[in-house]
């Protein structure tokens, strides 16, 4: 057996859809997969260029602590590309009490300021995915597949990465083994669903911890194959980086809910500032966040239909009914009360209401409303493919 995985980083043509943009990608484990373990099959790295068809490429140290010559002269050499670009030197790495290591702003950051572009150390595929999100316990139930998935990444890592790059990575916590560290336990810890077909292990961003406020968006940009991380509000000095693990609308769920998820999906008890505070009013917002965002969402079949036909399904009466004015002016408050204005989850509202707009016909609208989209997606995420599509929508109001 050997692990569906290579070291990065090929380009992928692959464009996803638009809906796809929005939802934030997720540490851990983005399902749980029912399948057996006679379907599941390891290749190492170059067995897996040659039976995948991607294109393994041989992975430096971060070069942005070489010097610029020097990066260039070693990427001649060595057909490598940029792993992790800093785009502000304004984030560390540090202790951050019970939750290990953690990110932190080394000086004031602004919202929408981009933090850091980084490329996969791992990309794993689809079949990797029981062993890497499913239940630890159907990957020990039998003593020896443990040791033959340990073996092949192993494997890949010894043979692909220089010595470097592998203490980086041996260096990534492990929470799901008790005694000594595996590199299942840091796949399995620190991996991070990229789409539906492939998921990626990344050096610096698997140092930043889960909030369920996070002050951080991280986007994967498949077109470029990397990472973008963006501020999400202004962020003060010494004030640690937080992500999120969860989508926007399990974000949205009350405070018990998501202390239950997190444990079930990734392990850990939350200690985030949004969870250990005084709950009833936050939960209650947060409720409401999530009718809210399921108005704007619901019945994405409906939406693509004619005004005639959302006229007949008394599509149009609901949306009037809600007033979307009313119901994204409340929407945008409780956002700004919970996620301090997180330009990400107002892209995900403006998409959702654009896109009702649009089903029922009112042009202006859907305009206005892709407009809105595109510009707090170009805020959290910079001008990728998904900002691009939504500056089309807001100049041609179709979807
Ligand atoms: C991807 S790692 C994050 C970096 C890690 N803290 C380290 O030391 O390298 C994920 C692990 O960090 C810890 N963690 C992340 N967010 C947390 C949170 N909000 N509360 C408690 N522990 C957290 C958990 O142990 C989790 O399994």
């Amino acid at each position: 057996m050997r692990l569906h995985c290579f070291i990065q980083s090929s380009q992928s043509s692959h464009s996803g859809l638009p809906l796809q943009v929005l939802g934030a990608p997720k540490i851990g484990k983005p399902c749980r997969l029912q399948r057996s373990w006679g379907h599941l099959q390891v290749l190492s790295c170059a067995t897996a260029a040659r039976e995948l068809q991607c294109r393994v490429v041989r992975r430096r140290s971060d070069v942005s602590k070489v010097s610029k010559a020097k990066a260039r002269n070693y990427r001649r050499q060595n057909d490598v590309v940029d792993s992790i670009d800093y785009k502000s030197n304004k984030i560390s790495v540090h202790a951050v009490g019970k939750k290990g290591l953690g990110v932190i702003a080394t000086s004031s950051i602004k919202c929408g300021d981009l933090l850091l572009e980084e490329a996969p150390l791992l990309i794993f595929q689809k079949q990797s995915f029981d062993v890497l999100f499913g239940d630890l316990q159907d990957v020990l139930v039998d003593d020896t597949s443990f040791d033959h998935w340990e073996e092949s990444l192993t494997e890949t890592l010894q043979s692909k990465c220089d010595e470097e790059v592998r203490a980086q990575f041996w260096d990534l916590a492990d929470t799901c083994c008790a005694k000594d560290k595996t590199a299942l336990g840091i796949a399995r810890t620190n991996a991070i669903g990229l789409s539906d077909e492939s998921a990626g292990l990344f050096l610096l961003l698997s140092r930043f911890n889960h909030s369920c406020k996070p002050n951080v968006h991280n986007s994967w940009q498949e077109d470029r194959g990397v990472q973008v991380l963006k501020a999400t509000r202004d962020i003060s000095e010494g004030e640690e980086l937080c992500i999120s693990y969860l989508s926007f609308l399990n974000l949205c769920a009350p405070t018990r809910e998501r202390l239950g998820e997190l444990s079930d999906r990734f392990g850990f008890d939350c200690l985030c500032e949004a969870c250990s505070r005084v709950q009833s009013e936050s939960d209650w917002r947060r409720e409401r966040l999530s009718q809210l965002c399921e108005a704007f969402s619901r019945d994405e079949a409906s939406q693509m239909r004619g005004p005639n036909e959302a006229k007949r399904d008394g599509l149009e009466d609901f949306v009037e009914s809600m007033n979307m004015r009313d119901g994204l002016r409340e929407t945008t408050d409780l956002i700004e009360q919970e996620f301090a204005g997180n330009p990400a989850a107002l892209s995900l509202i403006f998409f959702g209401a654009f896109r009702r707009a649009a089903g029922v016909g009112r042009k202006s609208a859907a305009k206005s409303l892709a407009k809105a989209a595109w510009k707090a997606t170009v805020a959290s995420e910079g001008s990728s493919w998904r900002a691009e599509l939504l500056k089309t929508l807001a100049s041609d109001g179709k979807p």
